[in-house]
């Protein structure tokens, strides 16, 4: 009995290694793309070395192997990635069809929604969503920033407060935390009152769940990947049990989004402003959405909202601390700019503090590509290059906005470089997505959320510059700080700061 469960092991992992190795060879018989520069070893084994690469080595590759106008292709553990720079190539694939270049067909593979998100089944051609999803958040949420900002910095002010209590305190007031789970606890807070409202959002067993979705999604997703789709159903199943989070999550915003469709339908209750009252009044229009598909949606959206703009602040405020002058300068630009009038300028319209952002996210992006699309049927470029169905077709974003072509002295930190220095005025804006600068995606699926997430980084880092000194502990290159996962760029536990309340408060605006 005692050495049964080696042996099923060993076939287990046997079988499994003999699957992997077949849909290798299946998909590098099939990989033949006319004008697309293949980035493998040759041979059987150099082709299954060249995939395990890719996932601790991807955003290196593609620095060293990117060329402006030639498409890229690298294998991955799935199908082949092909990697565009040139700007007819992003034109082409931002404006292709859904039902041609899908971003749902890719993110259905990359969250395997229907196992995170609670039973979602994903239509390829997700026109009705998206169509929800931009109004929502790129149409609702916009227009309402402005009156959620007072909510907004007092709950940025008491997450910090309460990170700084629970962090490991040190001599003459500094507490050590690590930047990843500091950056993720205050977007978590401040996220969960403009998706839920002020009750649910202070409810710390909530916001404990709440940050810890995203985490057990991302793992959950990675495992299933690796696996074949036949017995993903019975590991999704077993995996549960490790990680909760989505159905405990659902059993929170049932009710709440229940009620609240109750409400709607009979006009009783308070007038509420936040992203579930804007998702039951946005599918209204669609023919009014049941409470468990706007959960799941919502399950979709948080996710995006935490994971990216907690990554993106991590890396702000290791360029605050590397840049020290602009650090002061911003500090000074939140503290003493005013308009004509006299009044404080509002934290959106400080030239410097979204300059600096933009260059922070142009040099130290969290992913190393942008606008993925998976081929649902075969697509051929103006030029002739051709994605066959199942070939996933994306940016190289890291490297494009580190090609001098588009940036002068590209791997310097300019903190005004998106600035018009004569007029300090803003030149582009960190919002914008653009050719040169897609960290948003680009065309109809550019992210919906990036006024928001703009809108919430520029608060964290007022609230922080203006509040606390921040110091990095431990030194080191900013390269042994990170690490990559598939394209991703990741914090490793070794970032992590040290933070203190300063003296004097200069107050911010
Ligand atoms: C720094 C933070 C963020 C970055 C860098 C970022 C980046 C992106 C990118 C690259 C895409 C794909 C675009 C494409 O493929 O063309 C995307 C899509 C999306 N993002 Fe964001 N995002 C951020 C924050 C947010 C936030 C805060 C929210 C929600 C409040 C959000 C919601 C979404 C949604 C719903 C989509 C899918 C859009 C669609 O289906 O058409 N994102 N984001």
């Amino acid at each position: 009995m005692a050495s049964s469960s080696p042996t099923i092991g060993l076939c287990l992992i046997t079988m499994w290694l003999g699957w992997r190795l077949r849909l290798i060879i299946q998909y590098s018989q099939e990989f033949r793309r006319k004008r697309v520069t293949v980035v493998e070893y040759p041979s059987w084994l150099g082709r299954f070395v060249s995939r395990v690469r890719y996932l601790f080595k991807c955003p290196g590759i593609l620095l060293q192997c990117y060329d402006s106008e030639y498409p890229i292709a690298l294998p991955t553990p799935g199908p082949y990635f092909i990697h565009v720079s040139s700007k007819t190539h992003i034109e082409e694939l931002s404006q292709a069809p859904e039902d041609t270049l899908s971003l749902h067909a890719f993110s259905k593979d990359l969250l395997q929604a229907k196992y995170t998100m609670d039973g979602i089944e994903f239509d390829d051609n997700m026109s009705e969503n998206g169509a929800v999803h931009s109004r929502v958040l790129g149409v609702l949420l916009k227009i309402h920033l402005d009156d959620l900002q007072p909510s907004l910095r007092a709950t940025i002010s008491a997450a910090t407060a309460q990170c700084l209590d629970a962090g490991s305190h040190l001599a003459h007031d500094w507490t050590e935390v690590n930047s990843f789970d500091f950056a993720t606890r205050i977007v978590t807070h401040a996220n969960a009152v403009v998706f839920f409202g002020a009750q649910l959002a202070s409810d710390p067993a909530f916001i404990d769940v709440a940050m810890r979705y995203p985490n057990d999604l991302f793992l959950t997703a990675e495992l299933l990947r690796f696996l074949p789709q036949s017995i993903r159903p019975y590991a999704a199943r077993a995996l549960k049990r490790s990680f909760s989070t989505p159905e405990t999550l659902v059993a929170y915003l049932m009710p709440l989004v229940e009620r609240r469709l109750e409400e709607t339908h009979t006009g009783g209750g308070q007038q509420h402003r936040d992203l579930v009252q804007f998702f039951i009044d946005s599918s209204r229009r669609k023919g009014v959405w049941s409470a468990h598909r706007i959960v799941q949606v919502i399950l979709g959206v948080w996710f995006a909202s935490v994971h990216q703009p907690a990554l993106t602040l991590v890396s702000i405020l290791d360029d605050l601390h590397a840049q020290p002058e602009a650090s002061r300068i911003i500090r000074d630009e939140i503290s003493t700019m005013t308009d004509e009038h006299n009044v404080p300028v509002h934290v959106d319209q400080l030239p410097l503090l979204d300059s600096f952002l933009k260059e922070s996210a142009r040099l130290h992006p969290s992913d190393s590509i942008t606008a993925r699309r998976k081929a649902i049927k075969p697509f051929t470029f103006s030029d002739g290059t051709r994605l066959e169905k199942n070939d996933v077709v994306c940016i190289s974003l890291e490297a494009l906005m580190k090609d001098q072509r588009h940036y002068a002295h590209s791997q310097f930190f300019d903190a005004y470089r998106h600035m018009n220095t004569d007029s300090m005025t803003s030149q582009s804006r960190f919002s914008e997505p653009s050719q040169n600068f897609p960290l948003w995606g680009l065309g109809r699926h550019a992210c919906p959320g990036r006024h928001y997430a703009s809108r919430l980084l520029k608060l964290i880092v007022a609230h922080l510059i203006s509040e606390y000194d921040i110091e990095m502990a431990g030194e080191g290159e900013r390269q042994s700080r990170f690490f990559s996962w598939r394209t991703s760029i990741l914090p490793s536990s070794a970032c992590r700061i040290r933070i203190r309340k300063k003296a004097v408060s200069p107050g911010a605006n």
